[in-house]
């Protein structure tokens, strides 16, 4: 009983109202979709394509630039089919040629999210967002969208995978705290 209670005053939002999707190849974007669900509960979803990306690293750069030069939107193995029970969704995503990459725009025009909020998150290499959150926004019309996180993640480029652990884990974690209670998702 005395954790209901805290459980209660300390998220705003029922969390079976809450789904937290992403998308992550190097499990930097996993790792803070890990501490939102830490401090929201509710459901955790990995975005998953039909064909998956190529294990190395340039080929994958390469077919991502060609997909978003043609607007190609890559078929999901993942489907939701209980859109309507969420009220809140998280996106989270890396920056991938400095856009959003195209599993999450497929997610998005895939699903009618009108009418729910939600609250965009990002790792990337260290060059920022690009115009991933301005995407967001465009496929969501109907939507309100929170202010969104974003901090740095790893590099596969020069073979960094998996940077938030550890001391920089513990770091992200009071970082997404704070913005959780800032846009009112936590008391
Ligand atoms: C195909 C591809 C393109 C990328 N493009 C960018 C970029 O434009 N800017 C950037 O800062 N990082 C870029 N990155 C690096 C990732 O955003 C960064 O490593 C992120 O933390 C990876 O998240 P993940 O571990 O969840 O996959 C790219 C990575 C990949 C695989």
């Amino acid at each position: 009983p005395t954790e209901d209670i805290e459980a209660k005053t300390e998220t705003a939002v029922d969390p079976d109202k809450v789904l937290i999707v992403y998308l992550s190849r190097t499990n930097n974007t996993k790792a803070i979709a890990d501490i939102i669900h830490g401090y929201m509960g509710g459901t955790m979803l990995a975005l998953e394509l039909k064909e998956p990306y190529p294990e190395d690293y340039q080929a994958t750069v390469q077919q991502v630039a060609q997909e978003n030069e043609t607007g190609f939107l890559p078929p999901l193995k993942t489907r939701i089919d209980s859109m309507e029970s969420y009220d809140v969704v998280f996106v989270g995503f890396p920056t991938w040629g400095m856009q959003l990459p195209p599993p999450m725009k497929s997610f998005l025009k895939q699903h009618d999210l009108s009418g729910k909020v939600i609250v965009p998150f990002n790792t990337n290499a260290g060059y920022g967002i690009g115009s991933s959150f301005e995407t967001v926004k465009a496929l969501c019309p109907n939507s309100k969208i929170t202010e969104s996180f974003s901090t740095r993640g790893g590099l596969e480029r020069d073979g960094i995978y998996l940077a938030i652990k550890g001391e920089k884990a513990k770091k992200a974690e009071a970082e997404v705290k704070k913005w959780l209670q800032k846009i009112k998702m936590l008391q």
